[in-house]
């Protein structure tokens, strides 16, 4: 596996052709504010000036269950794990809503959920790793073994992605308890304390946020110096869905297709990709800005400012379908907007 083997970024001379472009349209210069930025790097990921239209747009939601959420870190049961996988494959969540206003496809797949998922549908498990990842303020998420086949798996799901014809890939979840490992796969990778990023989730209250916070560090500081490296820190603090989305990204850097962030799972998976695969964060776009702390320090370090700031905090790949509208009109916007110097 090619894991710390940079990546090519995305062709300079035609993010220069883009912007180029972008600086001659029939506009004020800068006038289509983030939206000119967004439209450089889609022409600049697909290799072409102008860009083409976004048609084929597909979401992977990586499902899991975490140990941790027994431990008074989530608002909810983990039982919503399993149950909102059958909500996603009857169509009925609120990602599904979005991507089917939108037009893009879903995929939910379940790499570590405690559930007889394969009943309802064996495609669903195809990838599964375990039933639930270690509680890892007590013990590792993974053994090194299923971090590898979890990143493996990731990579495997990217490839026939992007055989299905993806131009646009977007990582979702599904996991009650995992904005901790979120938060600790962050903080470890920034060097931050657990005080700084860890936030709500689903929505606990004060009492359990402090307490939250203390799992968190407890975390950090039982994995110790073992983050210094992207797979044991997956093994230490992450999850089966955290280290398959974390390669599907990674692959997805690799074979130059480019990936829409979503909250603060799917960002978490971005931060881990770029240090399995050096340089991956320039294939990302941010969708939305999650209300989760953790999010936003991981955005500020791979520089990504994101599409949408609406207080979503739903996953699922919510907040990056959301944004699909606006990185469509971005790519639409450079290629069939007159320039200024054909109107003189
Ligand atoms: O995407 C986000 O930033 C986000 C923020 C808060 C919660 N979530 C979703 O809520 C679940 C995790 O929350 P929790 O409180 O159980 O850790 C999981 O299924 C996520 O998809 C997602
Ligand atoms: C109902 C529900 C739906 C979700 N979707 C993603 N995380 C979720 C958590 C809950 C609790």
């Amino acid at each position: 596996m090619n894991t710390y083997t940079p990546v090519t970024p995305p062709s300079a001379a035609i993010t220069a052709e883009a912007t180029e472009r972008l600086g001659g349209l029939a506009t004020p210069p800068g006038a289509l504010g983030q939206l000119g930025d967004l439209a450089v790097w889609v022409a600049a990921t697909q290799g072409v000036v102008p860009p083409k239209p976004i048609d084929r747009i597909r979401a992977v939601i990586f499902a899991g269950d975490h140990g941790v959420s027994d431990h008074g870190v989530s608002a909810f049961p983990k039982a919503i794990t399993p149950a909102m996988v059958r909500t996603f494959l009857i169509g009925k969540a609120g990602v599904s809503v979005l991507a089917a206003q939108h037009g893009v496809s879903v995929r939910v797949l379940d790499l570590g959920v405690d559930d007889d998922l394969e009943g309802v549908a064996p495609e669903v498990t195809a990838f599964k790793v375990n039933r639930g990842s270690g509680a890892i303020h007590l013990e590792d998420a993974l053994t090194t073994e299923e971090t590898f086949q979890a990143i493996a798996a990731g990579e495997t799901i990217a490839a026939e992605e992007i055989a299905a014809g993806a131009q646009l890939l977007i990582s979702g979840d599904m996991g009650i308890g995992n904005t901790t490992p979120a938060a600790a796969l962050i903080a470890a990778s920034l060097g931050l304390p657990a005080m700084e990023v860890t936030g709500r989730g689903t929505g606990i209250d004060e009492a359990a946020l402090v307490h939250k916070m203390a799992v968190v560090q407890q975390a950090l500081d039982r994995a110790g110096e073992r983050t210094s490296d992207p797979i044991e820190t997956l093994t230490a603090l992450g999850s089966a869905d955290l280290a398959a989305a974390a390669g599907f990204m990674a692959a997805a850097a690799r074979a130059g297709v480019p990936v829409l962030l979503d909250g603060v799972i799917s960002v978490a998976a971005g931060v881990m990709a770029d240090r399995l695969a050096p340089g991956a964060a320039a294939w990302f776009a941010a969708g939305h800005r999650s209300t989760e702390p953790a999010q936003s320090f991981a955005l500020d370090k791979l520089g990504l400012e994101p599409i949408l700031d609406v207080g979503m905090r739903l996953g699922e790949g919510s907040g990056a379908v959301a944004a699909v509208p606006l990185v469509r009109s971005a790519a639409l916007l450079l290629s069939d907007v007159a320039l200024l110097a054909d109107l003189m």
